[in-house]
């Protein structure tokens, strides 16, 4: 049922990818949803797939809409800093098209301030309107999690947020239409329960990766002390890993970000994120040092990564790990080979690792194997398939473990896990 304050309302999503691709889907059951995007091709694809979203690029269609939902990308820069120009790219393209009396949320991830210091301003600007009185703003950002069916959009409450009473009354009755609603107090509040959700998750998976470091050279099983210490009804269930995806590894320097412009230093956060990022770098050392141990000779070796995406089950590459352990393999004249039935030639090829079709596709034997992201595909495999890929002693380095309880993995295998 809608309600009276979104009945006859035009919702535009501006930005169709993992994000706004599902919330404009959503909406567009319930009202008149428009899609924007600057990539044509998304764009010509909507329009060919008989979805209800009126999809376009065309920017003068952003005049009909009552309400702008902004799903762009906030990456990072090499050195770490947020790059907000597809969010000040988006903003000032709308802001060149809006509708007076509209209402623009920011659903992209951000630290708290960007919607009021940075969207806002370029509203203004572009649109000669302003803010409060002739359009207004909200921010409510997105829990999706890619190849996740169990989270989906009606499944996970939205925080929403908007400048003032009547603008969070309106954003409450229109997200009401697709999930759950929590009201935040205020934009800046909202802002930042998103970027720290995920800053938590980054800092403790740090925690078990410095305890898979520590448990190793002590020759303990990481996993069996933390099924062990999983019993305790409040142990938080993480496991070490290549933290990767354009998420975890990215928002905590939003965040850091801003406290550094207001002259605090954060170190836990920080900290957690060097212990991440040296990991790949210390799952390629692993691999080398199974080579020393196996008695093969390093340099021209080869070695094959199983599973080159950022997570399991996703053909998503973005900020993967597998970019860093291929770049410190090369670092030893290593040949990288790559196997993923996720992916295509190209996304492999472009980490500098050479694609191979099959696991048998090759005429020559691998020196050791790297199973990184663990997809339920690879289940299918009987270890001895695997481990009978390599020449010599095997040397397998299983980052999530997941051939660790197969025997013949430890019968005349380098085995190594995290
Ligand atoms: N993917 C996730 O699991 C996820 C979950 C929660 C939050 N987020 C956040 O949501 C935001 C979007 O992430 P995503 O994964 O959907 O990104 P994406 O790269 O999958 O999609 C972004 C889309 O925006 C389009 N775009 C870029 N600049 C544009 C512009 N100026 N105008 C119009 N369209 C433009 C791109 O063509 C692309 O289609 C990010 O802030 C991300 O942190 C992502
Ligand atoms: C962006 C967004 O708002 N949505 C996010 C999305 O995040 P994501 O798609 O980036 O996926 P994650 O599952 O967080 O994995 C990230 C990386 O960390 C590795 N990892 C994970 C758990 C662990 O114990 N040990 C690990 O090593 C894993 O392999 C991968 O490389 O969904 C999450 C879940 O709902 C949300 O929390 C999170 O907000």
């Amino acid at each position: 049922m809608v309600s009276e304050s979104v009945n006859g309302k035009v919702v535009c999503v501006v930005g169709l990818g993992y994000v706004g691709l599902p919330l404009a889907e959503a909406f567009a059951e319930h009202i008149h949803t428009i899609g924007f995007d600057i990539d044509q091709r998304k764009i010509e694809n909507l329009k060919n797939s008989g979805s209800k979203i009126t999809a376009t690029s065309d920017p003068q269609q952003i005049k009909n809409a009552d309400v702008v939902l902004i799903c762009v990308p906030t990456p990072v820069t090499k050195a770490k800093d947020p790059d907000l120009k597809p969010v000040v790219s988006a903003a000032t393209v709308i802001g060149q098209n809006l509708k007076p009396g509209a209402i623009v949320v920011l659903e992209s991830t951000v630290y708290p301030g960007v919607t009021e210091e940075i969207m806002v301003p370029v509203l203004e600007q572009e649109s000669g309107m302003q803010c409060g009185k002739e359009f207004f703003v909200g921010y409510s950002p997105e829990r999706i999690n890619p190849n996740d069916d169990e989270h989906t959009i009606d499944k996970i409450t939205k925080i929403v947020s908007g400048m003032d009473t009547r603008t969070t009354d309106t954003l409450c009755e229109l997200y009401s239409l697709v999930t759950t609603v929590y009201r935040a107090p205020n934009i800046k509040t909202a802002e930042a329960a998103k970027v720290i959700e995920n800053i938590q998750r980054d800092l403790n998976i740090a925690l078990m990766n410095e305890l898979s470091i520590i448990f190793s050279r002590l020759g303990i099983n990481t996993k069996d002390v933390l099924d062990a210490a999983g019993t305790k009804w409040n142990f938080h269930h993480y496991r070490p890993g290549l933290v990767g995806g354009h998420c975890i590894p990215v928002d905590p320097y939003y965040l850091v970000y801003k406290a550094e412009e207001i002259g605090y230093h954060p170190q836990v956060i920080l900290a957690g994120r060097a212990i991440n990022d040296s990991m790949p770098k210390h799952v390629a050392e692993l691999a080398i040092k199974g080579l020393n141990e196996a008695g093969k000779v390093i340099k021209g070796s080869k070695v094959l990564i199983m599973g080159v995406t950022y997570k399991e089950n996703v053909p998503d590459t973005r900020e993967s790990p597998v970019e860093e352990m291929v770049k410190e393999l090369n670092e030893f004249h290593i040949d990288v080979y790559g196997y993923d039935p996720l992916l295509n030639h190209e996304a492999i090829n472009r980490f500098g690792a050479k694609a191979i079709e099959r696991l048998d596709g090759t005429d020559f034997k691998m020196d050791a194997i790297v199973v990184n992201a663990p997809h339920n595909v690879f289940k299918k495999l009987a270890i001895k398939d695997i481990l009978s890929l390599c020449n010599g002693k095997p040397v397998l380095v299983d980052v999530a473990g997941m051939f660790r309880d197969c025997g013949d993995v430890r019968e005349g295998c380098y085995y190594r896990t995290l």
